[in-house]
């Protein structure tokens, strides 16, 4: 990894169009520009490949232009929507890419833990806020997540993503949806992963996701958190933790 000039985007990978696995664009053919680097460190994160610097010899900083040919080439110039995913995205320089791509049709969906505000958040089309609970051992800054969705100005269509592995997780879920009643919220159990990889046939611990999936269902229902949507990872349950699908 070179040094990366300031209007470059340190990215980690960029894969698809595949079908968007979770939350509120599920089953949509989807681009993914995934960043390299993140301010956090979940102890269950299944993406290290773009947040552990052990893995930075695999990142690139690229222009904007590079990146953008790139979503060109692999949606074969049809205008699909492009998932900003990572590590933290908000840390990259993403705002021209996002016009560049609008003018010509494209839609910007962004994942973020809601740690660091960009002004061009407001450029977004969905914004996908996953704040970390408990089991993550990572803390919220709330004041830093209420200044990403102030930076969003309500413009994009904005969600709330949660991870689940437990009683504390759902307790915190149940607390951050009730400081935003306005938001969708999106509950999805968490994935017990190795490393990731590129062997199709890494392992992952299905059953225990799709117990944690039954349990997530019944806690909801019994709750009578009707507003809430549970929803498995669908890329996880049908490739398991590979990358790039
Ligand atoms: C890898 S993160 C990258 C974007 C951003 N850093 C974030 O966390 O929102 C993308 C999504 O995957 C979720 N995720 C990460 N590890 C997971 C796991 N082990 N099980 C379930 N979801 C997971 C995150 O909570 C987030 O919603
Ligand atoms: N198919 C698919 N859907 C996803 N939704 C969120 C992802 C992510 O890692 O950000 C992801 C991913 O990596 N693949
Ligand atoms: S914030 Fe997202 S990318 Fe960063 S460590 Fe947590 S899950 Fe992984
Ligand atoms: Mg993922």
């Amino acid at each position: 990894m070179t040094n990366v000039r300031s209007d470059e985007i340190r990215v980690s990978e960029i894969f698809g169009p595949t079908i968007q696995g979770e939350g509120v664009l599920i089953g949509l053919p989807t681009v993914f520009v995934r960043s390299g680097g993140c301010d956090y460190r979940c102890s269950w994160c299944d993406s290290l490949h773009a947040v552990e610097s052990s893995y930075r010899h695999e990142w690139h900083a690229m222009s904007t232009e590079a990146v953008w040919q790139e979503i060109v080439r692999l949606s074969r110039g049809e205008a699909v929507m492009v998932s900003l995913s990572g590590g933290n995205p908000a840390i990259q320089p993403f705002g021209d890419l996002i016009g560049r791509g609008h003018r010509n049709g494209y839609r910007f969906a962004l994942e973020t833990q809601g740690s660091i505000a960009r002004e061009w958040f407001a450029e977004l089309d969905v914004l996908v806020l996953s704040p970390k609970p408990p089991s993550s051992g990572m803390e919220t800054d709330w004041q830093a997540f209420d200044v990403c969705l102030r930076m969003a100005a309500g413009k994009p269509q904005t969600v709330l993503k949660f991870v689940v592995f437990d009683e504390a997780d759902y307790a915190y879920a149940r607390a951050a949806a009730a400081r935003h009643p306005h938001l969708p919220v999106y509950l999805q159990p968490g994935n017990h992963t190795p490393p990731p990889s590129d062997d199709k046939d890494a392992p992952i611990d299905l059953e225990g996701v799709m117990e944690r999936m039954r349990w997530l269902v019944d806690a909801t229902i019994e709750d009578g958190w009707f507003e809430a949507r549970v929803l498995p990872q669908l890329h996880v349950l049908i490739w398991g933790n590979k990358r790039g699908v």
